[in-house]
């Protein structure tokens, strides 16, 4: 399941096996909710070296059913031509974070559709159903991502439900390639979350993913605890940082240890005209690019930057093009995979810490 190659500091380089293919860390998994990366054909994907793509039981359940994924195309592989590895969250935290209707029992979670308002319940026996279903090569157990703030009882009383969930997973048989990633909850609390993922550890799940953050906590207190615990995480299980993050969010995960990253930033924020650069976020929009010859990121050797320039794709945003929306969508995405690319290297050759502190300045700098 994984090999860990490499360590620069608490930063480490791992290749991860699954059934349809390796997966060299650190990784940034573009996020294909619906069975799309927003904007992106499957070719780019691949063009752009994306080992691993991301899919969410929760919508892949209400649309267009996982019964229909399997029927038709065998699974999500087949269904949407992409033959590397795909990873599905459980959707539990898309259910809290999209349908405002939902109530939590030992059995699961009930609520409203929000495409229709039709009544579900999605219990972690039925998110395993899904995720078998959908054929995903790394499946997410079921669990309570906690509202924040929280009290610590509160804390404790979800993390406890969490631990009964996945116990539940883990005795649902999924199918034998599929690899089931337990998830570490705990808020910012360290006894809290060692005590979890202690607990977790003895289900013997093959990888361990940190839940409960990027929920809307300050940024440092994630940095901070992300420090002081994850190089107390098993050395030899992958782990994945859910929901992280904008560049330099993820750089110091890769710092504190993590493995694995995902995020909708960088393509959500393409169709608002963001450009990830070297210099920091570029927003398209701003007149000064207006008859701006550069490309929109001069050190990115992407088949964007080497094609069109900023003034070209500030007139197709303002002028409301589709195609604006996937040129700064697959920039963004190769920004993202050629940084963590970048950030293996770095570690390979001990050298990470002098890669972060470059990065982080010249990302900081503030050009515009
Ligand atoms: C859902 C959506 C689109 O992804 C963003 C964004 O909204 C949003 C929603 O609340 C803000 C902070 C505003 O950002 O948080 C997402 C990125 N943070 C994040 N994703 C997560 C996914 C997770 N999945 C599981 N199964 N368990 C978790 O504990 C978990 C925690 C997570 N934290
Ligand atoms: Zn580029």
């Amino acid at each position: 399941m994984i090999k860990v190659e490499g360590y620069s500091g608490k930063a480490r380089a791992t290749t991860i096996t699954t059934e349809h293919g390796e997966i060299k860390t650190p990784i940034f998994m573009p996020v294909g909710t619906r069975a799309s990366v927003k904007c992106m054909w499957q070719e780019d994907l691949y063009e752009m070296n994306a080992q691993i793509i991301l899919g969410n039981t929760y919508h892949l359940y209400l649309r267009p059913g996982h019964e229909l994924i399997e029927k038709v195309g065998g699974g999500l592989h087949g269904f949407m031509n992409w033959d590397k590895p795909i990873l599905t969250d459980s959707g539990g935290f898309q259910v809290f974070s999209l349908s405002d209707i939902n109530k939590i029992t030992e059995e699961g979670v009930t609520f409203s559709s929000h495409i229709d308002g039709s009544k579900h319940l999605i219990s972690p026996e039925k998110s395993m159903e899904i995720q078998k279903g959908l054929g995903s090569d790394i499946v997410m157990a079921f669990d309570e991502c906690p509202k924040l703030p929280a009290t610590k009882d509160t804390l404790r009383e979800s993390m406890e439900l969490t631990l009964r969930w996945a116990k539940r997973c883990i005795d649902y048989k999924l199918r034998d390639y599929q690899k089931l990633f337990g998830i570490v909850q705990g808020g910012l609390h360290k006894d809290l979350r060692t005590e979890c993922m202690q607990r977790l550890e003895e289900m013997d799940f093959p990888g361990l993913a940190l839940g409960g953050l990027s929920v809307g906590e300050k940024n440092e207190e994630m940095v901070d605890f992300l420090n002081d615990f994850v190089h107390t995480m098993p050395d030899q299980k992958p782990r994945y940082l859910m929901g992280v993050g904008k560049p330099l969010d993820i750089l110091n995960g890769i710092r504190a240890g993590i493995d694995m990253f995902d995020c909708v930033l960088p393509t959500r924020n393409a169709r608002n005209g963001q450009f990830l650069t070297h210099d920091g976020p570029l927003n398209i929009k701003n007149l000064r690019f207006r008859e701006d010859t550069l490309p929109a990121d001069p050190s990115c050797d992407c088949k964007v930057c080497k094609t069109y320039s900023r003034s070209y794709i500030r007139h197709l945003y303002t002028t409301g093009e589709f195609l604006a929306g996937n040129l700064i969508t697959y920039h963004n995405l190769y920004f993202m995979i050629k940084m963590t690319q970048d950030a293996r290297q770095a570690i390979l050759d001990d050298r990470f810490d002098d890669y972060y502190k470059e990065f982080y300045n010249r990302y900081t700098s503030r050009k515009w």
